[in-house]
C-alpha cells in the first residue's frame, strides 16, 4: 500500500482528551496490515545507518518501535512513565500538549556511544521527544534522530529540537 493512502487511514477526533484538542488516531492505521507495513517501512528508511538500538516511548510508541526493532534488528528499549520501571537509570519531567508527565530511562538500557533512534507515533509540542532525547544522552547514548509517524506543525514540535534529525511521515 502506497503511504499516503495508509496515513489516510488515520482518524480524527475532536475534543479528546481534553476539550479544543483535535486527537489524532492511529489506531485505523496500525490495524491494517498493508498500512502498518507501508508507515514501519517508511519510518526505517529514513533512520540513520549507524543506528544501533530504537527508543520508543510508552505507549503509543512501543507499537512501531517493536515494529522496527523487529523488522530491522535492532534492540528495542521502552521509555516509560513513572512507576513502570523496577530499575530506572534516569528520570525526566516536561510539558504536554494536555498536562505534564515524566518519562524514565531503563536501567542498564543504553550504553555510552551507542547511537539511538528515538520513535514515537506523534510529535506534537515536542516535550515528550525532547525529553527522550535528553534521556538517551544521559546515559551516554548518541541520539542519530527521531522518527514520528505524524506530526502536528501547528504545536511546532520541531522548535524543541534543535539540531536535531526530526522525520515525520506526515505533517498536518
Ligand atoms: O509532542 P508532545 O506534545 O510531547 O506529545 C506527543 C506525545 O503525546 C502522545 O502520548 P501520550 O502522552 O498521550 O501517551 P500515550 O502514547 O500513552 O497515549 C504521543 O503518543 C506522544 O508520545
Ligand atoms: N493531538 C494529538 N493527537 C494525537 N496524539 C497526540 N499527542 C499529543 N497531542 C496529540
Amino acid at each position: 500500500m502506497k503511504l499516503d493512502r495508509a496515513l489516510g487511514l488515520l482518524r480524527e477526533v475532536p475534543d479528546f482528551p481534553r476539550p479544543g484538542v483535535v486527537f489524532r488516531d492511529l489506531t485505523p492505521v496500525l490495524a491494517n496490515p498493508d498500512a502498518l507495513r507501508a508507515v514501519v517501512d517508511a519510518l526505517q528508511d529514513k533512520i540513520h545507518p549507524d543506528t544501533q538500538v530504537v527508543a520508543a516511548i510508552e505507549s503509543r510508541g512501543f507499537l512501531l518501535g517493536a515494529a522496527l526493532g523487529y523488522g530491522w534488528r535492532y534492540g528495542v528499549v521502552p521509555l516509560r512513565k513513572p512507576g513502570k520501571l523496577p530499575a530506572v537509570a534516569h528520570r525526566v519531567s516536561y510539558d504536554l500538549e494536555y498536562g505534564t508527565a515524566t518519562l524514565e530511562l531503563p536501567a542498564d538500557s543504553i550504553t555510552p556511544g551507542q547511537q539511538v533512534v528515538v520513535v514515537d507515533d506523534v510529535l506534537a509540542t515536542g516535550g515528550t521527544a525532547a525529553a527522550a532525547c535528553q534521556l538517551v544522552e544521559r546515559a551516554g547514548g548518541v541520539v542519530t534522530g527521531v522518527s514520528v509517524a505524524l506530526e502536528l506543525t501547528a504545536l511546532a514540535g520541531r522548535d524543541r529540537l534543535p539540531g536535531r534529525s526530526v522525520h515525520s511521515l506526515l505533517a498536518v
